[in-house]
């Protein structure tokens, strides 16, 4: 019997200037559903390095359109600052938009927190689990960009063991906690309390 065809494959690569600095981006496409995910890269590395990465979940409004209501923006500038500080790094940009229940599912989820709920009871009651993402494309990211040790930005565990369990090493991981606002304290709360988030609670207050 013949290979089944990948779940995922590489399509191009380009320059990509960024008022942070020269990064390249890398395309990839998920084959059964044609979605697209990007990896930005900044400087170069040794196969065995430990490279600085993070994984970025797309949130278009907090990414895109300046919303203070969650964190996501404030913790992609603050990724791609600190690769270029560091002089070389990735962002896996993953199309995870509203963890994996898509854009127009978040505004209703949001439309619900109006109302009083939390971000895990708003996704429950319009019938997701709390959290839908999957990572398993971060691999192919990896392996295309040579990286096989990482320090992962994060405050988020299960980006972790999902890393460790497709035999990345998983080196040290560096808190990225800013962004914190009055709109989205109680979101970062419920974060820490429901879905497992590792965060500074002085600076929740
Ligand atoms: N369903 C839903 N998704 C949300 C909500 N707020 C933000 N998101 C999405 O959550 C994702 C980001 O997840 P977060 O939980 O903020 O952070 P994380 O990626 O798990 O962890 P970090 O690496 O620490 O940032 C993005 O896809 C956002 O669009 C919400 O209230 N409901
Ligand atoms: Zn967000």
């Amino acid at each position: 019997m013949s290979d089944p065809s990948p779940a995922y494959e590489f399509v191009s690569r380009a320059k990509l200037p960024t008022r942070f600095g020269e990064f390249t981006i890398h395309g990839f496409v998920e084959t059964a559903t044609q979605q697209e995910h990007v990896a930005l890269s900044y400087g170069t590395w040794k196969t065995n390095a430990v490279v600085p990465i993070r994984i970025h979940s797309e949130c278009l409004t907090g990414d895109a359109l300046f919303s203070t209501r969650c964190d996501c923006g404030f913790q992609l500038e603050k990724a791609l600052q600190n690769i270029v500080e560091y002089g070389h790094g990735v962002i896996l940009y993953l199309r995870q938009e509203g963890r994996g229940i898509g854009l127009l599912n978040k505004i209703k989820a949001y439309s619900l927190q109006d109302t009083g709920m939390d971000t895990v009871e708003a996704n429950e009651h319009l019938g997701f689990d709390a959290d839908l993402r999957d990572y398993s494309i971060c691999k192919l990211m990896l392996d295309t960009l040579s990286i096989q040790n990482v320090e992962l930005m994060t405050n988020n565990p299960k980006k972790i063991n999902a890393l460790k369990k497709m035999g990345i090493n998983v080196v040290k991981r560096k808190p990225i906690d800013h962004g914190v606002t009055d709109d989205n304290k109680h979101y970062l709360m419920t974060k820490t309390a429901k879905l497992g988030h590792v965060f500074n609670p002085d600076k929740l207050k």
